[in-house]
């Protein structure tokens, strides 16, 4: 088994709270990283720690043996992270939008209208975003997982605004990433139906006041 996440002794503090001290955990490639605790805990601050979008105060992580600051080309190419709210452009159709993440992801689709229908939005090609409901607009910006080949993804609350089949369809899919020894950080504040290989859980807990 290779470590895929070292992290170490991280601290965060933000608007004057302490959210983790001294926080240190190891993922190791194919295992599922469940990140639980209640509103404000610091989940999404952690992912994006994580993620490298975010500095902690104190402590460091390694992804794949090495540190971010060594090679920030080789941690994007290695994770994909999906924020809590779905980047979409209002105003693009899905398959625009989809195009657009997989440009920007520097992967050429051979057939996008495959994936539209994979993520279940076959017939909706056409509709600007902003007219699509909250769960459709998840749906296209989860459609990254279905060409990404990162290894480790980092999502924070992916399964927000979707029905059940969507959340199958999501699971079965991090059940084929996991299968590949993926490895998969998530937040969220439904409890898992799926029962991955390898699953840890760290919860977050009530927070300190400086
Ligand atoms: N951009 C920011 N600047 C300053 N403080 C922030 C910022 N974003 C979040 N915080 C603070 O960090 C704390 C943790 O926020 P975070 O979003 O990490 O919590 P969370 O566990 O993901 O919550 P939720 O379950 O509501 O999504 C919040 O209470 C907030 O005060």
């Amino acid at each position: 088994m290779s470590t895929v996440v070292d992290a170490r002794e991280l601290t965060s503090i933000r608007a004057g709270r302490v959210l983790f001290e001294a926080l240190s955990f190891k993922l190791e490639a194919g295992a599922v990283l469940y990140v639980a605790g209640p509103n404000g805990a610091g989940k999404s601050t952690l992912l994006r720690i994580l993620a490298g979008l975010l500095r902690p105060l104190e402590g460091d992580v390694q992804l794949f043996g090495q540190a971010l600051r060594h090679d920030p080309e080789h941690w994007q190419r290695q994770t994909l992270f999906i924020g809590h709210k779905p980047a979409v452009k209002p105003a693009l159709t899905a398959i625009e939008n989809i195009q657009l993440q997989a440009q920007l992801d520097g992967i050429q689709l051979d057939d996008p209208w495959a994936l539209l229908e994979q993520v279940g939005l076959l017939g909706l090609e056409d509709i600007p975003a902003q007219q699509l409901s909250a769960g459709q607009q998840r749906r296209i910006a989860l459609a990254r997982l279905w060409y990404s080949s990162a290894k480790l993804w980092i999502l924070d609350e992916p399964f927000t605004a979707l029905d059940q089949v969507g959340i199958e369809l999501l699971q079965q899919r991090f059940a084929a990433h996991q299968a590949n020894q993926g490895s998969l950080i998530l937040t969220s504040h439904q409890a898992l139906t799926w029962r991955p290989k390898t699953l840890q859980v760290l919860e977050l807990g009530e927070v300190a006041y400086e």
